[in-house]
Order: structure tokens, then C-alpha cells, then sequence
């Protein structure tokens, strides 16, 4: 009898010491299973912040690259960046007297052009535009030889019967007043003589779309100098006459520099100038959707190669 209840009393004992051994061997449990919890925590946040430094460096070293000089969404009084003229820019300037500009640049300004100004340049260009339509992403329409992009070639379109007194007057005075000023601008901030600078071929508007290529002349994406391009270029200006990112995504301006390049961003009526040389390579950016319009307003210092304005006396041969 006593036996027995010394048994139950062992039995009772063990089976305390094995719920002991049991509370603390779950109390160890969740130690390391808490311990776990925290290594696997730490894990988690390290690599998000190596992944978050890894976009960074990856971001931070693209811009390395590429810095934007005019942004769209900003409004620019003037902002300028002097550069070191190329010797076959200035040999070949000397001959002209009064031209010769006092340093070499590129210049940006939203207030030389008003908006509306610029509107009303817009529904000139598309009115002529959409009488026309290169094949591929580019077409443009010079109203000065009346050249306007047509499947893979350029029609006159003073000669066709559709495009008849298509431009008024009015429209005519517009883009005289728009030139004009335009020349003042270079004339100021290139320090030269308004009288000896004179538009020059080709000025025109250009539509880009994101359409693939078909001709060469759709091909605006080269980088490339516009004194070697158009052998007339002194003094090359753009007129943008829509919005980077909301009329059109891509088709950044972009000036190839030796460790940055920099971006202009298309804003309508913003107005960017630079000498045409070798000092101011750039190619423009595919357009990946929208339409991109402007004007490419050029000047010569070279009064052989100056052009007429046009007018409605276009109309008459
Ligand atoms: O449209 C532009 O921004 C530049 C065009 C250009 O480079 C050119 O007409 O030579
Ligand atoms: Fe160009």
C-alpha cells in the first residue's frame, strides 16, 4: 500500500518535472523562435535599405550624365552657359564684321515670345501640317521656299491647288513679328550688330511624332552641328511651341557636352539660342508619344545667304 502511493507520489513528481521541463522547453522555443524572428526582421530591413541605396547610386549616377539645363515646368527670364567658341567657328566668323559674337553660348528664355504669340504660330504650323504628313515621325513645312514634308518627299505647297491661300496676311505678319524679335534676342545676347545678322535657310516649323522612321529626314535623333548640317547656320534658335511631358513625352533638347549633358525641355514659347559651331553639338531626343512642335529660326552672319520674309506675294506666280 505504501508502496503504491510512494509510486503515485514519484509519478505525480515526474510528471511536474516533465510539465517543468515542458513550460520551459516552450519558453526556450519562443526565445528562438522570437530570436529567429528578429534576425529575419533584420534581414528584411537591410536589404531594403541596400536595395533603396542600390536605386539611388543607380539613379544619382544616370544624372551624372544628363542634367537638365532648362526644365519645363520652370519660367526663365534668361539663363546662359558660356562655352569655349571651336577654332572653325571663330576662324571662319572673322571674316565677318559685327558678327563676331562676344563669347560663345547657348541661352534660354520664356519671356521673348508670349504664349499667345506662340499659339498663334502653332495653329499657323498646323494649318499648313495637315495639309501635308512625312511617312515617318517628322515632317516639317518652311514657309519661306514653301517646302512641306509629303509621304517620303516635300511638296511647294505655294503650288497646289488645296493649299490655295491657306496663310493670311495676318499669319505672315505674325511670324515677321515673332523673327523679328527673335533676332533682337540674338542680336542682345550674343552682343552683335541686329543690322548684321540676317535670317537664314532652312527656317521652319517641325512636327515630330513617335511613327518609326521611314526617310533619313525623319532621322532628327543624330547628334550633329548645325554649322556643318546647314553650311549657313551662325546663330541657331528654337522656338518651342509646346509642353515637354504633357503635349508629348521624350524629344528633350539635348547639348552633347564632354562629362554632362544638358537637357532643354520643350515649354511652349520658350526660345533657346546658341552659336551654331562645334561648341553647341546636340541631337533631340525620340519622341515616344504626343506631337512636338517648333520652330528652327536660324541666322547667318553671311548677307549672300540671307532669305526674304515670307508673304502673300507667295501666292502669285
Ligand atoms: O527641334 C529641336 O529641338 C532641334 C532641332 C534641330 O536640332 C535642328 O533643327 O537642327
Ligand atoms: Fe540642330
Amino acid at each position: 500500500m505504501q508502496d503504491s502511493r510512494k509510486r503515485n507520489v514519484n509519478k505525480n513528481i515526474s510528471e511536474k518535472n516533465s510539465v517543468g521541463e515542458n513550460v520551459s522547453e516552450r519558453k526556450n522555443n519562443d526565445i528562438s523562435s522570437s530570436k529567429n524572428n528578429n534576425l529575419s526582421l533584420r534581414v528584411i530591413s537591410r536589404s531594403v535599405v541596400i536595395f533603396s541605396l542600390l536605386i539611388i547610386v543607380y539613379f544619382s549616377s544616370n544624372d551624372d550624365k544628363t542634367k537638365p539645363f532648362a526644365k519645363q515646368s520652370e519660367i526663365l527670364t534668361g539663363k546662359g552657359q558660356v562655352i569655349e567658341c571651336s577654332s572653325d567657328y571663330l576662324k571662319e566668323l572673322d571674316k565677318y564684321e559685327g558678327c563676331f559674337p562676344k563669347q560663345c553660348k547657348r541661352f534660354v528664355s520664356d519671356k521673348v515670345i508670349s504664349e499667345r504669340e506662340a499659339d498663334e504660330l502653332l495653329t499657323i504650323a498646323k494649318k499648313g501640317l495637315q495639309l501635308g504628313g512625312s511617312s515617318g515621325g517628322a515632317s516639317i513645312l518652311d514657309l519661306h521656299s514653301g517646302a512641306l514634308s509629303m509621304g517620303e518627299h516635300f511638296i511647294n505647297i505655294y503650288k497646289i491647288a488645296a493649299a490655295k491661300n491657306t496663310f493670311s496676311e495676318n499669319d505672315f505678319n505674325i511670324y515677321r513679328v515673332v523673327k523679328e524679335k527673335v533676332k533682337y534676342a540674338v542680336a542682345h545676347h550674343f552682343g552683335v550688330n541686329p543690322n548684321k545678322i540676317y535670317l537664314t535657310h532652312p527656317t521652319f516649323f517641325s512636327e515630330i511624332t513617335s511613327k518609326k522612321s521611314v526617310t533619313v529626314h525623319d532621322e532628327y535623333w543624330h547628334p550633329h552641328v548645325d554649322k556643318e548640317t546647314y553650311k549657313s547656320f551662325h546663330y541657331t534658335t528654337l522656338l518651342y511651341l509646346g509642353d515637354y511631358n504633357k503635349d508629348f513625352k521624350g524629344g528633350r533638347f539635348v547639348f552633347v557636352d564632354e562629362n554632362v549633358n544638358k537637357t532643354v525641355e520643350p515649354r511652349k514659347a520658350r526660345l533657346s539660342m546658341f552659336t551654331s559651331g562645334s561648341e553647341n553639338l546636340h541631337y533631340v531626343e525620340k519622341v515616344t508619344s504626343g506631337v512636338r512642335y517648333a520652330v528652327t529660326i536660324s541666322f547667318t552672319c553671311d548677307k549672300q545667304h540671307a532669305i526674304e520674309n515670307p508673304s502673300t506675294d507667295k501666292y502669285k506666280n
